[in-house]
């Protein structure tokens, strides 16, 4: 039997993804009595399916190649990798997925939660199908957040359903490794899959439509990755896609590929790392005036924008300013004030850089791509910079010249880029590529949102032998 409940809260929150939780913990802090819906694991894609198990995979297999360069350790790591050990390793970061510790975060922040689909019901309301059958209102006083992220987003190949294709979940949760692994893509799933699993013992062949690898990021990166791949085995069809795939032999055999290229391929299974889509198809849109199925487009400030009345917000993956667990968690914290400043009644302060306002997610964007070597980008790109009509100075360093560069590994190669406002001389945008380079990152994100000119930089002075010396000869080389 169904029964039906109506339960009244300051706000609602639908997903309990990282971005879910970290809205709901910043109203709660502000004393809003507030609930998340969440029909599958708190946590959300990051914790089971995507950032934390896919970087579980990837760390032996970056510390081996780390490892296998570096005189006197290189005969220590020649073998291969335990591969049992490695999954074991990313069950556990990945809790097995197992909820019950983000469930106890949850009880001890104070905030409520309901297990089940929500949808919207039209203004300030969510109903939630239980998966005991119970039909739950909820009205929300102030706000409702939408935080339901993405998930994989596929290409129209014909017989889908029966050629199985791995998704991200399937690449990152498998419980063995294929001995031959296609991965359609060349973003950043793509790059990283194909790096984990040619480690872990796949041949890994990666089919892409551009000519090179992690196209939105500076050239030199997706180089530099496509040069590791094709030595430590992989093979990378480039320029071309998927006219054709089929499963043949049944559920368990081989998937059958003709490329564009008129070329063929046969593999155990197929990773399609094609991007993501809004999961907004069955969430109610309809009911406050916006498209099922489609991203949701806010302000500055995570307001849904062609709502009225200021109580629709979308924070994270599905407002699609920026696919990160980090960003959508500063998108969180800003969206989780603004729900607070007005529910008291308070003005919002969105001038830039302001505490209600997402200057980040405009200027200084940080990722790093977990691959041999690592990527790590933030703020413009050379191609926005001249896209955008943007003015900028160019400085580019081979990081592999650094003495901390050579005591990382002998045979370091990178390439270290910064872009410069000439006018205001400050830095607007940095791309590492290089072993180790991941913990770099955060200097020039610094950099970049305090607007500190290069001048002052220049006393900044960064300790030998490291590899952060990359900021005193790229400011060398942009002083001549
Ligand atoms: C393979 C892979 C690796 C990645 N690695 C990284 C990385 O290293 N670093 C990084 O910063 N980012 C990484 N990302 C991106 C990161 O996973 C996402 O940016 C992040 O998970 C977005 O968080 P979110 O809370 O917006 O959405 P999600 O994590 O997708 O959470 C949304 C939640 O909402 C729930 N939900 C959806 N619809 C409903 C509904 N109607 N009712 C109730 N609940 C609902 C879902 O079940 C889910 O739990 C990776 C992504 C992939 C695919
Ligand atoms: N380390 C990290 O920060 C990390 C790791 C993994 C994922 N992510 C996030 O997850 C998001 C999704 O990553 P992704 O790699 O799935 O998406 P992506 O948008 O980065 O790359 C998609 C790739 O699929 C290709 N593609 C799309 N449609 C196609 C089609 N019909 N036929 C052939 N090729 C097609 C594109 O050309 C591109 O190469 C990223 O935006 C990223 O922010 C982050």
């Amino acid at each position: 039997m169904t029964t039906e409940n109506t339960r009244t809260y300051d706000v609602v929150v639908i997903g309990a993804g990282p971005v879910g939780e970290n809205v709901a913990d910043r109203t709660v802090a502000a004393g809003l009595s507030t609930v998340i819906v969440e029909s599958e694991l708190i946590g959300g894609e990051c914790s089971y399916w995507a950032c934390e198990p896919s970087k579980a995979l990837l760390r032996p297999a970056l510390l081996r190649a780390d490892a296998a360069k570096v005189p006197g350790l290189n005969p220590a790591v020649a073998g291969p990798l335990d591969t049992a050990a490695v999954l074991a390793h990313r069950d556990r970061m990945s809790a097995d997925w197992n909820d019950d510790g983000q469930v106890d975060w949850l009880k001890g922040a104070g905030i409520d939660l309901v297990r089940g689909h929500g949808r919207l019901d039209g203004p300030r309301q969510v109903t939630v199908h239980t998966p005991d059958g119970e039909v739950l209102h909820l009205r929300a006083v102030h706000a409702v957040a939408v935080c339901t992220g993405t998930r994989a987003a596929f290409p129209p190949l014909p017989g889908l359903d029966t050629l199985r294709p791995w998704s991200s979940r399937e690449a990152t949760a498998s419980q063995r490794v294929p001995g031959r692994l296609a991965i359609l893509g060349a973003g950043v799933v793509a790059v990283e899959m194909a790096t984990a699993y040619q480690a872990l013992g796949s041949q890994v062949t990666l089919i892409a439509r551009e000519p090179g690898l992690l196209t939105r990021m500076e050239p030199f990166a997706g180089e530099l990755v496509a040069d590791s791949l094709r030595a430590a085995g992989a093979e990378l069809r480039l320029n071309t896609t998927i006219s054709t795939a089929t499963r043949e032999g049944g559920p368990d055999g081989e998937v059958h590929l003709t490329l564009s290229d008129g070329s063929r391929l046969v593999a155990d299974e197929l990773l399609l790392a094609t991007g993501r889509a809004p999961r907004t198809d069955d969430l109610g849109l309809d009911t406050v005036g916006l498209t099922p199925g489609g991203w949701i487009a806010t302000d500055d400030s995570f307001t849904a924008t062609g709502v009225s009345g200021d109580w629709l917000y979308a924070v994270g993956d599905v407002n699609r300013r920026a696919l990160l667990t980090h960003q959508g968690k500063y998108q969180a914290r800003i969206a989780g004030a603004v729900i607070a400043a007005r529910a008291q009644g308070e003005p919002l302060d969105t001038a830039r850089w302001g505490r209600h306002t997402a200057t980040a997610d405009l200027e200084a964007v940080p990722q790093v791509v977990f691959t041999e070597p690592e990527i790590a980008a933030v703020g413009l790109t050379t191609e926005e910079a001249e896209r955008t009509g943007r003015r900028v100075d160019v400085v580019d360093y081979e990081i592999g010249l650094l003495a901390g560069a050579l005591q990382h590994r002998p045979d370091y190669r990178g390439t270290a880029r910064v872009l410069i406002d000439p006018e205001r001389r400050t830095v607007v945008g940095a791309t590492f590529a290089g072993p180790g380079v991941g913990e770099l990152l955060h200097s020039a994100t610094v950099a970049i949102t305090s607007e500190v000119t290069v001048d002052r930089l220049w006393h900044a002075v960064p300790p030998f032998p490291t590899i952060s010396e990359v900021w005193l000869r790229l400011l060398e080389t942009y002083r001549g």
